[in-house]
Protein backbone atom coordinates (compact mmCIF):
# COMPACT_ATOMS: atom_id res chain seq x y z
CA UNK A 1 0.00 0.00 0.00
CA UNK A 2 1.78 3.03 -1.53
CA UNK A 3 1.35 6.44 -3.80
CA UNK A 4 4.13 6.00 -5.75
CA UNK A 5 5.97 8.67 -8.79
CA UNK A 6 7.26 6.97 -10.91
CA UNK A 7 9.69 9.51 -13.06
CA UNK A 8 7.89 11.87 -13.14
CA UNK A 9 8.59 15.09 -14.65
CA UNK A 10 6.29 18.41 -15.34
CA UNK A 11 6.85 20.78 -18.38
CA UNK A 12 5.11 24.08 -18.87
CA UNK A 13 5.93 25.91 -21.54
CA UNK A 14 9.65 26.37 -21.74
CA UNK A 15 9.72 25.62 -17.86
CA UNK A 16 10.72 22.17 -16.19
CA UNK A 17 9.00 22.74 -13.02
CA UNK A 18 9.89 18.75 -12.43
CA UNK A 19 12.63 16.63 -13.47
CA UNK A 20 12.53 12.56 -13.15
CA UNK A 21 11.16 12.26 -9.76
CA UNK A 22 10.98 8.96 -8.16
CA UNK A 23 9.54 8.78 -4.13
CA UNK A 24 6.80 6.51 -2.25
CA UNK A 25 4.60 6.87 0.67
CA UNK A 26 4.38 4.51 2.86
CA UNK A 27 2.15 4.05 5.73
CA UNK A 28 2.94 4.67 8.95
CA UNK A 29 5.47 6.89 7.84
CA UNK A 30 5.98 11.14 8.10
CA UNK A 31 7.64 12.13 4.66
CA UNK A 32 9.20 15.91 4.78
CA UNK A 33 9.44 17.38 1.77
CA UNK A 34 12.24 20.29 1.88
CA UNK A 35 13.56 23.00 -0.74
CA UNK A 36 14.13 26.30 -1.48
CA UNK A 37 11.54 28.86 -3.53
CA UNK A 38 10.33 28.06 -6.23
CA UNK A 39 12.08 24.48 -6.09
CA UNK A 40 8.51 22.40 -7.32
CA UNK A 41 7.73 21.23 -3.58
CA UNK A 42 4.08 22.52 -4.53
CA UNK A 43 3.65 20.93 -7.80
CA UNK A 44 4.71 17.77 -6.65
CA UNK A 45 1.96 17.22 -3.74
CA UNK A 46 -0.08 18.51 -6.76
CA UNK A 47 1.01 15.50 -9.13
CA UNK A 48 0.73 13.26 -5.96
CA UNK A 49 -2.70 14.37 -5.07
CA UNK A 50 -3.80 14.09 -8.75
CA UNK A 51 -4.64 17.49 -8.72
CA UNK A 52 -2.02 17.98 -11.80
CA UNK A 53 -1.27 15.16 -14.40
CA UNK A 54 2.73 14.94 -15.02
CA UNK A 55 4.08 15.36 -18.62
CA UNK A 56 5.68 12.17 -18.54
CA UNK A 57 5.58 9.61 -15.30
CA UNK A 58 2.87 8.14 -13.52
CA UNK A 59 1.15 7.80 -9.73
CA UNK A 60 0.29 5.00 -8.77
CA UNK A 61 -1.84 5.05 -5.53
CA UNK A 62 -2.35 1.00 -3.94
CA UNK A 63 -0.41 -0.41 -7.20
CA UNK A 64 -3.65 1.63 -8.89
CA UNK A 65 -2.48 4.17 -11.63
CA UNK A 66 -3.90 7.52 -10.05
CA UNK A 67 -5.39 8.80 -13.68
CA UNK A 68 -7.68 5.87 -13.60
CA UNK A 69 -9.69 7.61 -9.78
CA UNK A 70 -12.66 9.04 -9.79
CA UNK A 71 -12.46 12.43 -8.09
CA UNK A 72 -15.20 10.44 -5.45
CA UNK A 73 -12.91 7.59 -5.61
CA UNK A 74 -10.05 9.72 -4.81
CA UNK A 75 -11.38 11.32 -2.28
CA UNK A 76 -11.75 8.05 0.05
CA UNK A 77 -7.82 7.60 -0.05
CA UNK A 78 -6.48 10.56 0.11
CA UNK A 79 -6.42 13.91 2.12
CA UNK A 80 -5.30 17.11 0.66
CA UNK A 81 -4.27 20.20 3.24
CA UNK A 82 -3.36 23.39 0.80
CA UNK A 83 -2.10 26.10 1.29
CA UNK A 84 -4.91 28.05 3.29
CA UNK A 85 -4.91 31.50 1.63
CA UNK A 86 -5.86 29.77 -1.67
CA UNK A 87 -9.54 28.65 -0.50
CA UNK A 88 -12.31 30.72 0.35
CA UNK A 89 -15.59 29.11 1.97
CA UNK A 90 -18.92 31.10 3.18
CA UNK A 91 -19.98 28.32 5.58
CA UNK A 92 -18.94 27.60 9.38
CA UNK A 93 -15.57 26.59 10.44
CA UNK A 94 -17.48 23.28 11.76
CA UNK A 95 -18.86 22.96 8.21
CA UNK A 96 -15.69 23.19 7.01
CA UNK A 97 -14.19 20.72 8.98
CA UNK A 98 -17.16 18.61 8.15
CA UNK A 99 -16.51 18.44 4.56
CA UNK A 100 -13.45 15.95 5.69
CA UNK A 101 -16.60 13.45 6.48
CA UNK A 102 -18.48 13.68 3.05
CA UNK A 103 -16.39 10.93 1.16
CA UNK A 104 -17.95 8.37 3.82
CA UNK A 105 -21.57 10.03 4.27
CA UNK A 106 -23.00 6.78 3.26
CA UNK A 107 -20.18 4.42 4.85
CA UNK A 108 -20.45 5.84 8.55
CA UNK A 109 -22.92 6.89 10.93
CA UNK A 110 -23.71 10.25 11.63
CA UNK A 111 -22.40 9.60 15.33
CA UNK A 112 -18.97 7.89 14.07
CA UNK A 113 -18.78 10.96 11.19
CA UNK A 114 -19.37 13.47 14.27
CA UNK A 115 -16.69 11.86 16.55
CA UNK A 116 -14.19 12.47 14.19
CA UNK A 117 -14.90 16.35 13.57
CA UNK A 118 -14.62 16.80 17.09
CA UNK A 119 -11.73 14.98 17.52
CA UNK A 120 -10.14 16.12 14.46
CA UNK A 121 -10.91 20.06 15.67
CA UNK A 122 -9.52 19.37 19.00
CA UNK A 123 -6.43 18.49 17.83
CA UNK A 124 -6.29 21.14 15.83
CA UNK A 125 -7.19 23.46 18.26
CA UNK A 126 -10.27 25.06 16.90
CA UNK A 127 -13.23 23.85 18.71
CA UNK A 128 -13.54 27.56 20.14
CA UNK A 129 -13.86 28.33 16.32
CA UNK A 130 -16.29 26.12 15.34
CA UNK A 131 -19.23 28.21 15.16
CA UNK A 132 -17.82 31.34 13.83
CA UNK A 133 -17.93 32.14 9.46
CA UNK A 134 -14.40 30.67 7.83
CA UNK A 135 -14.54 33.92 6.17
CA UNK A 136 -14.04 35.98 9.04
CA UNK A 137 -11.11 33.80 10.61
CA UNK A 138 -7.36 35.09 10.40
CA UNK A 139 -4.94 33.34 7.98
CA UNK A 140 -3.37 31.22 10.97
CA UNK A 141 -7.16 30.26 12.26
CA UNK A 142 -8.28 29.22 8.62
CA UNK A 143 -4.80 27.04 8.09
CA UNK A 144 -5.84 25.38 11.75
CA UNK A 145 -9.54 24.74 10.18
CA UNK A 146 -7.90 23.25 7.15
CA UNK A 147 -5.48 21.14 8.93
CA UNK A 148 -8.60 19.54 10.93
CA UNK A 149 -11.08 19.07 7.54
CA UNK A 150 -8.05 16.82 6.33
CA UNK A 151 -7.55 15.48 9.43
CA UNK A 152 -10.79 14.82 10.18
CA UNK A 153 -10.38 12.50 6.48
CA UNK A 154 -8.27 10.23 7.80
CA UNK A 155 -10.52 9.36 11.11
CA UNK A 156 -12.46 6.42 10.10
CA UNK A 157 -12.95 3.68 12.33
CA UNK A 158 -12.21 0.84 9.72
CA UNK A 159 -9.84 0.87 7.21
CA UNK A 160 -12.38 1.76 4.09
CA UNK A 161 -14.02 4.57 6.06
CA UNK A 162 -10.73 6.93 6.08
CA UNK A 163 -7.81 8.49 3.80
CA UNK A 164 -4.87 6.59 4.20
CA UNK A 165 -2.88 9.59 2.71
CA UNK A 166 -2.60 12.71 4.38
CA UNK A 167 -0.47 15.59 1.87
CA UNK A 168 0.15 18.42 3.85
CA UNK A 169 1.03 21.77 1.85
CA UNK A 170 3.28 23.87 4.41
CA UNK A 171 0.89 23.03 7.33
CA UNK A 172 2.90 25.27 9.75
CA UNK A 173 2.81 28.55 7.42
CA UNK A 174 1.97 31.66 9.01
CA UNK A 175 1.15 30.08 12.68
CA UNK A 176 2.66 31.45 16.06
CA UNK A 177 5.06 28.56 17.05
CA UNK A 178 3.41 26.56 19.71
CA UNK A 179 0.78 25.96 16.95
CA UNK A 180 3.28 25.06 14.28
CA UNK A 181 4.36 22.50 17.17
CA UNK A 182 0.32 21.85 17.79
CA UNK A 183 -0.37 20.84 13.98
CA UNK A 184 2.67 19.35 13.27
CA UNK A 185 2.27 17.14 16.65
CA UNK A 186 -1.34 16.16 15.46
CA UNK A 187 -0.34 15.02 12.28
CA UNK A 188 2.71 13.05 13.85
CA UNK A 189 -0.04 11.43 16.09
CA UNK A 190 -2.63 10.62 13.25
CA UNK A 191 0.94 8.93 11.36
CA UNK A 192 1.32 6.66 14.47
CA UNK A 193 -1.96 5.89 15.42
CA UNK A 194 -3.84 5.23 11.96
CA UNK A 195 -0.44 4.57 10.17
CA UNK A 196 -1.50 7.06 7.72
CA UNK A 197 1.21 7.70 5.17
CA UNK A 198 2.11 11.49 5.76
CA UNK A 199 3.66 14.30 3.96
CA UNK A 200 4.46 17.75 4.61
CA UNK A 201 6.38 20.79 2.84
CA UNK A 202 7.82 21.98 5.41
CA UNK A 203 11.15 25.15 5.70
CA UNK A 204 11.76 24.53 9.39
CA UNK A 205 14.73 22.34 9.23
CA UNK A 206 14.48 21.65 13.24
CA UNK A 207 10.70 20.67 12.84
CA UNK A 208 11.71 18.13 9.61
CA UNK A 209 13.94 17.21 12.13
CA UNK A 210 11.79 16.11 15.10
CA UNK A 211 8.60 15.27 13.59
CA UNK A 212 9.82 13.51 10.14
CA UNK A 213 10.53 9.79 9.64
CA UNK A 214 12.36 10.56 6.27
CA UNK A 215 13.56 13.74 4.05
CA UNK A 216 13.11 14.02 0.73
CA UNK A 217 14.88 17.66 -0.51
CA UNK A 218 13.91 19.35 -3.52
CA UNK A 219 16.16 21.50 -5.85
CA UNK A 220 15.64 23.08 -9.26
CA UNK A 221 12.69 20.56 -9.82
CA UNK A 222 14.80 17.58 -9.24
CA UNK A 223 15.10 15.13 -6.04
CA UNK A 224 18.24 15.93 -4.33
CA UNK A 225 18.46 13.20 -1.66
CA UNK A 226 15.86 11.01 0.33
CA UNK A 227 15.47 8.70 2.70
CA UNK A 228 15.57 8.61 6.51
CA UNK A 229 15.66 11.99 8.12
CA UNK A 230 19.53 11.36 10.23
CA UNK A 231 20.69 10.12 6.76
CA UNK A 232 19.33 13.04 4.36
CA UNK A 233 19.61 16.17 6.96
CA UNK A 234 23.60 16.42 5.78
CA UNK A 235 24.79 20.14 6.83
CA UNK A 236 26.89 19.62 3.30
CA UNK A 237 23.78 18.93 1.40
CA UNK A 238 21.48 21.22 2.84
CA UNK A 239 24.20 24.64 3.00
CA UNK A 240 24.06 23.71 -1.03
CA UNK A 241 20.63 23.22 -1.60
CA UNK A 242 19.73 26.65 0.21
CA UNK A 243 22.74 28.29 -0.86
CA UNK A 244 23.54 29.09 2.69
CA UNK A 245 25.69 27.55 5.67
CA UNK A 246 23.67 24.79 7.81
CA UNK A 247 25.54 23.96 11.09
CA UNK A 248 24.37 21.08 13.53
CA UNK A 249 25.29 22.01 16.94
CA UNK A 250 24.69 18.99 19.38
CA UNK A 251 22.93 19.52 22.92
CA UNK A 252 24.52 18.07 25.54
CA UNK A 253 22.63 15.29 27.23
CA UNK A 254 20.54 14.97 24.35
CA UNK A 255 20.44 12.81 20.96
CA UNK A 256 18.99 15.91 19.11
CA UNK A 257 21.23 18.47 17.12
CA UNK A 258 19.80 21.53 16.66
CA UNK A 259 20.31 23.19 13.10
CA UNK A 260 21.38 27.03 12.64
CA UNK A 261 21.91 28.44 9.46
CA UNK A 262 23.90 31.87 8.71
CA UNK A 263 24.68 33.75 5.31
N1 LIG B 1 0.91 26.73 -13.60
C1 LIG B 1 2.16 27.13 -13.69
N2 LIG B 1 2.65 27.67 -14.84
C2 LIG B 1 3.95 28.05 -14.94
N3 LIG B 1 4.85 27.96 -13.94
C3 LIG B 1 4.41 27.45 -12.79
C4 LIG B 1 3.08 27.01 -12.58
N4 LIG B 1 2.95 26.55 -11.32
C5 LIG B 1 4.16 26.70 -10.76
N5 LIG B 1 5.03 27.24 -11.61
C6 LIG B 1 6.45 27.54 -11.38
O1 LIG B 1 7.08 26.34 -11.00
C7 LIG B 1 8.08 26.58 -10.02
C8 LIG B 1 7.83 25.68 -8.82
O2 LIG B 1 6.64 26.12 -8.15
P1 LIG B 1 6.16 25.44 -6.80
O3 LIG B 1 4.97 26.19 -6.34
O4 LIG B 1 6.03 24.00 -7.02
O5 LIG B 1 7.41 25.74 -5.86
P2 LIG B 1 7.62 25.48 -4.30
O6 LIG B 1 8.86 24.68 -4.15
O7 LIG B 1 6.38 24.93 -3.70
O8 LIG B 1 7.89 26.96 -3.78
P3 LIG B 1 7.55 27.73 -2.39
O9 LIG B 1 8.49 27.19 -1.35
O10 LIG B 1 7.88 29.15 -2.74
O11 LIG B 1 6.09 27.53 -2.08
C9 LIG B 1 8.02 28.07 -9.71
O12 LIG B 1 9.04 28.73 -10.40
C10 LIG B 1 6.66 28.49 -10.21
O13 LIG B 1 6.65 29.81 -10.64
Amino acid sequence: MTLKANSISVRIGQSLLLQDINLELKPGRFLGILGPNGAGKSTLLKILSGEMSPTHGSVELDQIPLKRFKEDALAKRRAVMPQASQLAFPFSARAVVAMGRWPYESLCTPFANQKAIEKAMALSDVRHLAERSYSVLSGGEKQRVQLARALAQTMGRAEDQEAKYLLLDEPTAGLDIAHQHAVLKAARQQCNKHNTATLAILHDLNQAALYCDDIAIISNGSLVNVGPTKVVMDTEILSKTFNCKVTKIHEPHSTLAIFTTSL
